[in-house]
């Protein structure tokens, strides 16, 4: 039975796939929250309106902290400092929850730091861990968290409640939540998420700069496509992914740099018996991950 969320405000700063899709869910499963909006774009704020995706839009952040009752932060992850920094005035009463839904933790809780100097108690990081590679409030999808996790990483003084009414937020959009440190979410997103965002762009770079008119894409198959997808994603939001999660990154980076100059040495010297052996570690790996997302989808 979710009650925690009835006659509440949710403020959602940042309509764009992730914030717009949180409003669409809401709106499509009836969750008795009233859905109140902001973004810079005055473009996307009038969409989200005429779509119905948010109940009214808010002129200003201290309006929107005014009107919610729990705030979620949407944005890009280097523009949440200066988001924080306008609303901090408005959000000390206390009664207001903020979660946020960034790809990277640290930066996250290192902004209010520095913000509200202390780490309040009504602060309950999270991450919901579906998306994709188009953006904006023309890709809100109110399916999309659907089955999908959502990864909270509630610090040692979140409130109590305040970590149950944000678990039954995302709860009642159709996802599984999940718990985690700050430092592991950023260690693990690195290597599931940072990684192969970063080699699928610069493969895609490196072949595109190689290639006179684009010429060589022209005979790319399936392989190259779903290798690739993911290279189509916002430039902008990568870039303040990357930049916020330097280190797991430049770590797992570096791994997979030395696994590759091996790969490299193996073909170099006809080594047929380790490329084999590679290529069958990973194949199983692979196909365990299929049997996850098959028993999701189920
Ligand atoms: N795209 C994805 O697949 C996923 C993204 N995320 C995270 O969600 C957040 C949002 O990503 P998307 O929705 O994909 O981006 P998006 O680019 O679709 O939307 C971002 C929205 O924020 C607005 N915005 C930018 N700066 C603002 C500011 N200072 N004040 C108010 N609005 C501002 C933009 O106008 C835009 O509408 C990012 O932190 C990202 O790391 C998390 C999971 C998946
Ligand atoms: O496009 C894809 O497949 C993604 O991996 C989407 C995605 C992008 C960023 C996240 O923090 C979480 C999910």
């Amino acid at each position: 039975m979710m009650t925690l969320l009835e006659g509440k405000t949710v403020g959602i700063v940042g309509l764009g796939l992730i914030g717009a899709s949180l409003a669409a869910a809401l709106r499509s499963r009836a969750v008795p929250l009233r859905r109140v909006g902001f973004d810079l774009s005055s473009d996307t704020t009038s969409k989200a309106l005429h779509l119905g995706l948010v109940d009214v839009v808010a002129e200003d952040l201290h309006t929107l902290c005014n009107e919610a009752d729990i705030v979620v932060l949407a944005v890009p992850v280097l523009a949440v400092p200066g988001v924080l920094a306008a609303m901090a005035p408005h959000l000390l009463n206390g009664e207001t929850l903020l979660t946020d839904v960034g790809s990277v933790k640290g930066s996250l809780i290192a902004a209010v730091q520095s913000v509200f100097g202390e780490l309040p108690p009504w602060l309950v990081p999270g991450h919901p861990i579906a998306g994709g590679e188009r953006s904006g409030v023309d890709a809100a999808n109110p399916e999309l968290f659907a089955r999908h996790q959502v990864i909270l990483t509630p610090h040692e003084f979140s409130d109590f409640s305040a970590i149950e009414t944000i678990t039954e937020l995302w709860q009642s959009v159709g996802a599984d939540i999940q718990m985690m440190s700050v430092e592991r979410h950023d260690e693990v997103l690195a290597a599931t998420s940072h990684l192969p965002h970063l080699l699928a762009f610069s493969l895609v770079d490196t072949l595109a700069q190689e290639s006179e008119k684009y010429e060589i894409f022209h005979y790319a198959a399936g392989g190259f496509r779903d290798f690739t997808r993911i290279a189509a994603s916002d430039p902008t939001m990568w870039h303040d992914i990357f930049l916020s999660n330097d280190k797991a990154t430049l770590t797992v980076l570096d791994h997979y740099i030395e696994h590759l100059q091996g790969v490299r040495k193996a073909l170099q010297t006809h080594d047929g018996a380790t490329l084999k052996q590679i290529f069958t570690r990973a194949k199983k790996a692979r196909d365990y991950f299929s049997s996850i997302l098959e028993q999701r989808a189920r």
